[in-house]
């Protein structure tokens, strides 16, 4: 192609060579541009897919030594191609990688070197970094003492591989949409979160009966924004000193998740316990065979607090913390309010929108007669998305549950509405026999 450059415009060109200096220093930008023209390659295999048609399953395409792409940048047309230096047979080096000294070459019309030199490498040093980022494995942690592990004396990890994401998670379309929305804004405020000094935090309470989807949420966001995730077990957390270390060994972009937040602290208790204000902020964390110790040694609410709002902040770094709760209501103001919690997430039992994305993602179907059923009974009955879907989760292959598993559904819910309906007459019932009986007593 270079005959191509020439023949179209005067040409410049940049090596970049995988390693710098004679103590073979990795070259950054060298990294970047591998990462980034993996990354271009691969949307474009994407593309390319999407234009061949099913047939063609698995277009591959890469940069591979002595072959070239182009790029576009500001309307500047690049060109990259690959090369690997031969073995110089006459030279004895330490370096491991002598026989294989790799580079690139940038050629660019050689009135564009300023842009190139000033904007485009720093472009590529920055998408690079954030291909790199996002095709690193993610991890989950969890600051179990059993698991601690050699690397950290807080928390240990496994891979992170949920997959769950918005596109399978079961909820309203608009409550997801908004939650989305939030997302990519917080995303991209860094600059604007650094100018008012705030921490670039954000805080969502998730609430919802068991099976409605809390941990599935949870994954899909770490896997929206490609974050890992620290499972934060509070009665685990001996002090605050403790508390102190587990929140500054974490990774810059970290959801930290601390769930069930009624079961992990005991507010109201001590509520009734301390009169004053200001002893409010001090209420104690239980901890399971701890509560006997003295007050040094325990974790206080003002304590976590403090490390969401303000010690933590000024560590830097992306975060997203995430309380969840299946009681909304035994949750103390204090911790919930807004501007500690950003928002307040609801996951709620299953509706007919939620159990539209269930369908399709378990039986790949998005119309059937028995919709309309299911619909009324959805409107009738309490299920939850994990009820539903354990329903949906076909038994034989795909094509012959469909009508099959949305029977059972549909049985299911009917069970649930009569089992509903006797449990309100008992109930009503009793509430008839109690009142006859006290009628009974004023009577005497
Ligand atoms: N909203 C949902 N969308 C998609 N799948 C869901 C949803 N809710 C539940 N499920 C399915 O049910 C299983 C259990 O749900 P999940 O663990 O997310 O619920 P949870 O609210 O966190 O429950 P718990 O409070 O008991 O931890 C999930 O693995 C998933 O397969």
């Amino acid at each position: 192609f270079r005959k191509a450059v020439d023949i179209v415009f005067p040409y410049d060109q940049i090596t970049i060579n995988q390693y710098r200096g004679t103590h073979m220093q990795h070259n950054e930008l060298y990294t970047a541009a591998e990462a980034y023209l993996s990354k271009a390659c691969s949307s474009r295999a994407s593309k390319l897919k999407a234009e061949l048609g099913k047939e063609h399953d698995r277009p591959v395409v890469t940069i591979d030594d002595d072959e070239g792409v182009t790029d576009t940048f500001k309307g500047t047309k690049v060109w990259w191609q690959a090369y690997k230096r031969p073995a110089s047979s006459t030279t004895i080096s330490w370096g491991p990688q002598d026989d294989e000294r790799k580079y690139y070459r940038l050629t660019f019309n050689k009135r564009r070197r300023k842009l190139i030199e000033d904007e485009y490498l720093e472009y590529i040093i920055k998408e690079g970094y954030a291909a790199t980022v996002s095709n690193r494995k993610r991890r989950l942690f969890t600051n179990n003492p059993i698991n601690y592990s050699y690397e950290s004396p807080t928390w240990s990890h496994v891979a992170f591989e949920h997959p769950s994401t918005f596109d399978t998670l079961a909820m309203d379309p608009e409550s997801k949409k908004v939650i989305i929305d939030d997302l990519v804004m917080f995303r991209d405020r860094k600059e604007y979160y650094k100018k008012i000094g705030k921490a670039w935090k954000r805080g969502y309470l998730l609430y919802g009966p068991p099976g409605s989807g809390k941990s599935s949420m949870i994954a899909a966001i770490a896997n929206f924004m490609e974050y890992d995730v620290y499972d934060l077990e509070l009665t685990a957390v001996k002090t605050n000193t403790n508390l102190r270390q587990i929140f500054t060994e974490m990774t810059s972009k970290a959801v930290i998740v601390i769930e069930d937040i009624d079961c992990s602290i005991d507010l109201t208790n001590k509520r009734k316990e301390k009169k004053k204000e200001k002893d409010e902020e001090e209420k104690v964390i239980k901890l399971p065979g701890h509560e006997e110790k003295d007050e040094s040694s325990k974790l206080t609410l003002s304590g976590l607090l403090n490390f969401i709002d303000g010690l933590w902040s000024a560590c830097g770094g992306e975060r997203i913390i995430i309380f969840t709760t299946n009681h909304l209501d035994k949750l103390d103001p204090a911790l919930i309010r807004r501007g500690r919690m950003d928002m307040h997430i609801e996951m709620s039992y299953c509706t007919f929108e939620a159990f539209k994305v269930l369908a399709k993602n378990y039986l790949r179907v998005e119309q059937h007669e028995l919709f309309g059923t299911i619909q009324t009974l959805l409107s009738e009955v309490n299920i939850t998305p994990a009820d539903v879907a354990e329903e949906l989760m076909p038994k034989r292959s795909v094509e012959d549950d469909v009508g099959e598993s949305l029977k059972n559904l549909i049985k299911v819910m009917e069970d649930k509405k009569k089992a509903d309906e006797d449990a309100t007459k008992e109930q009503e019932n009793l509430k008839g026999e109690s009142s006859a009986q006290r009628a009974l007593v004023f009577k005497d």
